[in-house]
């Protein structure tokens, strides 16, 4: 008993050895390696691995990768990639694919649109943003979204090189992606874009039909004896049930949500929209759609319009502008028989392939919470959408049989105009 006394320590005591390795030396002088293959072998290692070193390069190899070859960077790319260890470096060079020099002229340029006034809207959007959009706000001023992305789709900033570059008069679909975080108001980045452009278009239609009016009366003036057809009193507007733009998301509360907001901003800019989905009735779907005053911008889901469409594709026929909010839903694989895929544009062609118009496709993404290179991603307008909470979004979407806005549908739609 004594002796047990005797030998517990008072208190644990480290050895003094304790942070020096013990050198351990093979008999043929180079150092012993530690053994990994037990639970224990990777504890208590001072020196990295190897594996993961990184290797030092030569200066005659550096001078090697900068010398201009053509293909050199593509290769390097290639090369980088292959041996990068660090998958958080690969995402972010895969987000930031322009350089520090384009970034800083971007950046001046945002801090330059500091006002709704400078993007060249029209007035009554300019008002329609301080009256209703953002009507509770004191001092209102574009999000870096939106000061991206407004003028991007508007045109603005491509029509001088579009104008150099146009040897073709046919116009092309344009192609947008607009990303960015939750709440960063990518919504009215591109609400305000297409309801200026179908405000436009609507501008040059009521021309166009002036002309052809005074034409005719012209006619009419010259050839007096001509019978002239008389007027259908009960035939419909010639936008009713035809859109010209259509806003896809992909539940019900997102369609309430975006509709609400569309609406408002209709109180000043003055045009006609509906939305529709699983919520409402079939008489109410058809009553909204089908409205005897027309319709111009169309907020729907998918599959709702996607059914629509097989019994009746001239609902197509006048759209110009297609936006797929929260893309990363609606493109992805359950929902990808119904919305176009950006990577295969030609999907949508037959339907906005029309010489007559400028079509637009806009996706909108939404970003994680914090991207170093958000700016940069914005820049290349790739971006918009939000989700209120990814989890909720998932639960959420529709389960409803998947039938299509196919593409035979598309293809096979009589081009009216
Ligand atoms: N320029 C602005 N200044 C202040 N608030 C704004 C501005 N633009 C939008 N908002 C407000 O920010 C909020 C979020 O906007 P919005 O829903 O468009 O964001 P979002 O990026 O689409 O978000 P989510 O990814 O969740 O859909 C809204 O309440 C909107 O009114």
């Amino acid at each position: 008993m004594a002796q047990l006394q005797k030998r517990k320590p008072s208190r644990m005591t480290l050895s003094p050895r304790v942070a020096q390795s013990s050198p351990r030396i093979s008999p043929s002088g180079k150092p012993v390696k530690r053994r990994t293959n037990n639970p224990w072998g990777g504890m208590n290692v001072t020196d990295p691995p190897r594996s993961s070193a990184v290797r030092q390069r030569s200066q005659a190899s550096e001078k090697r990768e900068t010398r201009f070859v053509p293909n050199s960077r593509k290769k390097r790319d290639e090369k980088e990639k292959s041996t990068e260890p660090f998958k958080a470096l690969k995402m972010q060079r895969a987000l930031s694919p322009i350089s520090y020099g384009q970034r800083t002229a971007i950046k001046k340029t945002l801090e330059e649109r500091d006002t709704f006034d400078a993007f060249g809207l029209l007035p009554d959007v300019e008002v329609a943003v301080a009256t209703q959009a953002l009507g509770n706000m004191d001092d209102i001023t574009p999000t870096p979204i939106q000061r991206l992305a407004i003028p991007a789709l508007l045109g603005n900033e491509h029509q001088r090189r579009r104008s150099r570059s146009s040897v073709s008069h046919v116009k092309e679909m344009e192609q947008f992606l607009l990303a960015a975080e939750t709440g960063s108001g990518k919504t009215l980045a591109y609400l305000l874009p297409v309801i200026d452009a179908i405000k436009r278009a609507e501008v040059q239609e009521k021309a166009q039909k002036e002309r052809e009016a005074a034409d005719r009366e012209a006619n009419r003036k010259a050839n007096d004896l001509e019978l002239l057809s008389p007027l259908l009193s009960n035939a419909p507007h010639p936008s009713t049930g035809r859109p010209r733009a259509i806003i896809l998301l992909p539940t019900s509360e997102l369609v309430s949500q975006v509709g609400a907001l569309v609406k408002s901003l209709s109180h000043t800019v003055k045009f006609r929209s509906a939305l529709i989905s699983a919520a409402y009735t079939g008489k109410v779907i058809r009553t909204r759609l089908f409205s005897p005053n027309g319709i111009d911008v169309l907020i729907s889901t998918p599959h709702l319009l996607s059914s629509i469409t097989e019994s009746d594709p001239n609902v197509l026929s006048r759209v110009t502008h297609l936006v797929i909010d929260e893309a990363d839903s609606l493109l992805d694989r359950s929902f990808s028989p119904l919305t176009p895929r950006e990577s295969k544009p030609e999907a949508v062609d037959p339907v906005f392939g029309n010489d007559t118009k400028k079509p637009g496709f806009i996706s909108e993404k939404t970003l994680p919470r914090y991207s170093p290179s958000h700016d940069a991603e914005s820049a290349r307008h790739s971006s918009a959408r939000t989700a209120r909470s990814r989890g909720h979004r998932q639960r959420t979407l529709p389960r409803e049989p998947q039938s299509g806005l196919r593409r035979h549908h598309l293809e096979h739609r009589p081009r009216s105009g």
